[in-house]
């Protein structure tokens, strides 16, 4: 049998440079013309086989295989060839598959029949992404879905934004992207207008996909035709339109917040770095029309190998590359973005790299000069100096847990309350905002600072450093991650935790207190001496096998005295499972 595979129009994935027309959106055509191949529906076997030089395995998709796509509130897996003992577990089938699935969840959730509904697809540059939206449209059209907006590249935040906008309108957004992790691997994020999809949501949706999977053994297409050979998608939007729009959106609120007139960057020199992830836009669609110099911006041009350096604003390397081009070419700022643009950093003039504890440190002084008194929601591991640089704007610090997701969803359960929060962000750049549909958008972030930067440089108030100068930063800190070998490692991590708060609390430790207050884990207060006072903080993972412990220390040497004391703890316990060779 011959099935057809639909052929999606793409927009080219060229880096978007400044100065060139594009024609006007062709959009919203009645339907795809799909292009007519042949498609093996049979499942792949597993196979080992050298092609180009480099080790191809495919992984066959099984029930099992598809609900270890699991991540959490997203999917992630390895969907590209080419690393030595990585199998490609994202396959097509799979995301044909997750398409099945993800149909009929949102039918159900949004109460309204298959072909009534709307579902925008975008991707960040990966290799793998063309064929994998393919395929989950496909499974989409499966199901009966008839009206698809393949969005092409995108960013994560403008994905969701489909969801909002009255020219999109749609029921649900799906963003294929694995954000910073290596180029080999690939992922979904999918978003109602309610926001992202949490771990149980997509948990359901990937039992409903490998139940499909187990139900129709021996193959599952990954494209489906109609009656007449055709896949009928009406509605294809190009990907231009989606990022022209969001472009406008992001200058408009540029214009309004500066209120100097529609070049309100004109004086301001820009440099972005997108890392060859999907942020290029920023600099040629939102900062240049409004005349900043973006002169000297890097790595604009999407590239699924990211052939420089990882787009992450978390990555030392990527930071001190971002903070060496805001230097170099003297810009009154720079903004680093990782690859789905969810998550930004930014470098004040002159080299100040701001990310981690300082960029919350930074958002929260926008944020309490508009919202005095607020709360502001982060994750567990930020600084001290943080939460004291919080009370001391006259705001309410909120040090919650790990994981973007977990810090959002607290801000909205707190303004729910009555506990008025505006803003809920993460050390890892996750920034998100009520005033912007909770969304963790590193554009949306980008253009606070950048607002705040042009109005501070007007009134002649200097750089937005100067706004971190009251901000301790600790002396000492660091992240060790033990693994834990058994297959129940969550009991394993829950009764580790559970020994050390006893013997913590049975004094133990000398000059060690539990703090009342923790959301996750232990988090233990520890006198350093001198008045000085330092913490760590032992949780389990998120996701991975891991128990991870942060360190904080005020006193020279103090993380590795308190490494070492737990060391002696652990090896005098001798959990055979923790593997504490990190330490
Ligand atoms: O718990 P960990 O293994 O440290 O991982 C925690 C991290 O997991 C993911 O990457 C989430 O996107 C982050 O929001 C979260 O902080």
């Amino acid at each position: 049998m011959h099935a057809i595979a639909r052929s999606v129009t793409v927009a080219p994935v060229g880096g978007f440079r400044s100065g060139v027309k594009r024609s006007p959106p062709s959009c919203i055509v009645a339907a795809v013309a799909p292009s007519v191949r042949n498609h093996a529906t049979s499942r792949p076997a597993t196979n080992v086989a050298a092609s180009s030089g480099m080790l191809t395995t495919t992984t066959v998709t099984t029930p099992e295989v598809i609900l270890a796509l699991q991540n959490g509130s997203d999917v992630r897996g390895v969907a590209t060839d080419g690393v030595q003992g990585e199998p490609v577990a994202l396959n097509e089938e799979a995301a044909f598959l997750i398409g099945t699935a993800f149909v009929h969840w949102l039918a159900k959730k949004v109460n309204k029949q298959i072909p009534e509904l709307k579902i925008a697809v975008g991707r960040d540059p990966r290799l793998s992404g063309p064929a994998l939206v393919s395929a989950l449209f496909s499974g989409f059209v499966a199901e009966g879905l008839k009206n698809g907006i393949d969005v092409g590249l995108s960013t994560t935040p403008a994905c969701f934004m489909t969801t909002i906008t009255k020219e999109t309108n749609c029921d649900a957004g799906v963003m294929l992207t694995a954000s910073h992790l290596p180029f080999n691997r690939n992922g979904m994020k999918f978003f109602t207008k309610q926001g992202g999809l949490d771990s149980e949501d997509i948990s359901q949706i990937c039992t409903a996909a490998a139940k499909r999977c187990k139900e129709t053994p021996g193959g599952h297409p990954v494209s489906v035709p109609d009656v007449d050979g055709n896949v009928a998608i009406s509605g294809v939007v190009c990907s231009e339109y989606l990022l022209t729009h969001y472009s406008k959106m992001l200058r408009e609120l540029i214009i309004e917040g500066v209120g100097a007139g529609d070049k309100p960057l004109e004086a301001m020199k820009i440099v972005v770095d997108a890392g060859n992830g999907s942020g290029g836009f920023f600099a040629t669609h939102v900062l240049e029309p409004l005349g900043a110099d973006i002169s000297g911006s890097v790595f604009l041009n999407p590239d699924g190998s990211f052939p420089n350096h990882a787009p992450n604003p978390e990555d030392p390397y990527a930071m001190s590359f971002a903070r060496d081009v805001t230097v170099n070419t003297d810009a009154d700022l720079g903004i680093i973005f990782d690859t789905d643009v969810d998550r930004s950093a930014v470098i004040g003039k002159g080299g100040d790299s701001i990310n981690r504890n300082k960029l919350i440190a930074l958002l929260s002084a926008i944020v309490l000069e508009e919202h005095p008194g607020s709360t502001i929601v982060t994750d567990s591991v930020t600084s001290d100096g943080l939460a004291s640089f919080i009370e001391s704007k006259g705001g309410n610090h909120l040090r919650y847990m790990r994981g973007y997701k977990n810090v959002i969803n607290k801000g909205k359960e707190l303004n729910e309350d009555g506990v008025e929060t505006h803003l809920m962000i993460e050390t890892s750049g996750h920034g998100a905002m009520k005033e912007n549909h909770n969304l963790d958008d590193g554009a949306y972030i980008a253009v606070k600072i950048i607002i705040q930067a042009v109005k501070m440089r007007a009134a002649g108030e200097g750089g937005i450093s100067d706004l971190l100068s009251e901000l301790q930063e600790p002396l000492e800190e660091r992240e060790v991650r033990l693994k834990i070998k058994a297959a129940d490692f969550k009991a394993v991590g829950l009764a580790v935790i559970d020994n050390l708060k006893k013997d913590v609390k049975a004094g133990k430790f000398e000059g060690y207190s539990p703090l009342d207050i923790n959301y996750e884990g232990l988090r233990v207060r520890v006198d350093e001496g001198t008045g000085a006072f330092g913490w760590f903080l032992l949780r389990q993972s998120l996701h991975d096998p891991v128990m991870v412990l942060n360190f904080e220390s005020e006193v020279h040497g103090g993380v590795e005295i308190m490494a070492k004391a737990l060391k002696t703890w652990f090896f005098e316990k001798d959990f055979e499972d923790v593997d504490v060779s990190a330490m």
